[in-house]
């Protein structure tokens, strides 16, 4: 059978080569991985407006700028996901875990030894691609 996709706004929350990450929680989809902070893009909103929703309601930042990195679609089987990774340099407030959950700053460099969901393999490549 068929499944909609998920249309997610992600954003790469980045300063000085380092990158923000928050753990997903244990009863979420891919629950326990580390994530790019984001979520589902609402009907009526575009993704723009839900990665400033998003970004704000998960870490407390408001971009002031964004740059559209990569378009990943991945179908987990149990649901299907379409990430719209932005990269967020330019960002007001102080970037935390404002729903509870586990936070980090980590160097580029160490992206590839993270826990993600197999989407990221992807969003990590370019990444590393774009920053260094
Ligand atoms: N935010 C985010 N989601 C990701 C990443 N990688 C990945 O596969 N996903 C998947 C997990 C989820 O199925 C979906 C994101 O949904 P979400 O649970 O964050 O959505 P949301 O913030 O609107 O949360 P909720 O209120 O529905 O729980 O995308 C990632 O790096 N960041
Ligand atoms: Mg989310």
């Amino acid at each position: 059978m068929s499944q909609t996709i998920v249309h997610v706004a992600v954003g790469v929350i980045t300063r000085e080569n380092k990158i923000f990450l928050a753990k997903r929680n244990a009863k979420q989809h891919q629950g326990g991985k580390w994530e790019f902070p984001g979520g589902k893009v609402e009907a009526g909103e575009t993704v723009l407006e839900a990665l400033q929703r998003e970004l704000n309601e998960e870490c407390g930042i408001n971009p002031n700028s964004s740059q559209e990195l990569i378009v990943v679609e991945h179908d987990y089987g149990d649901k299907k996901v379409k990430l719209d990774t932005h990269i967020i340099q330019d960002f007001d407030g102080e970037a935390h875990g404002k729903e509870g959950q586990e936070v980090a700053w980590v160097e580029v460099t160490e992206l590839d030894n993270i826990d993600f969901p197999a989407a990221n393999i992807a969003i990590v490549d370019a990444v590393k691609a774009k920053i260094s």
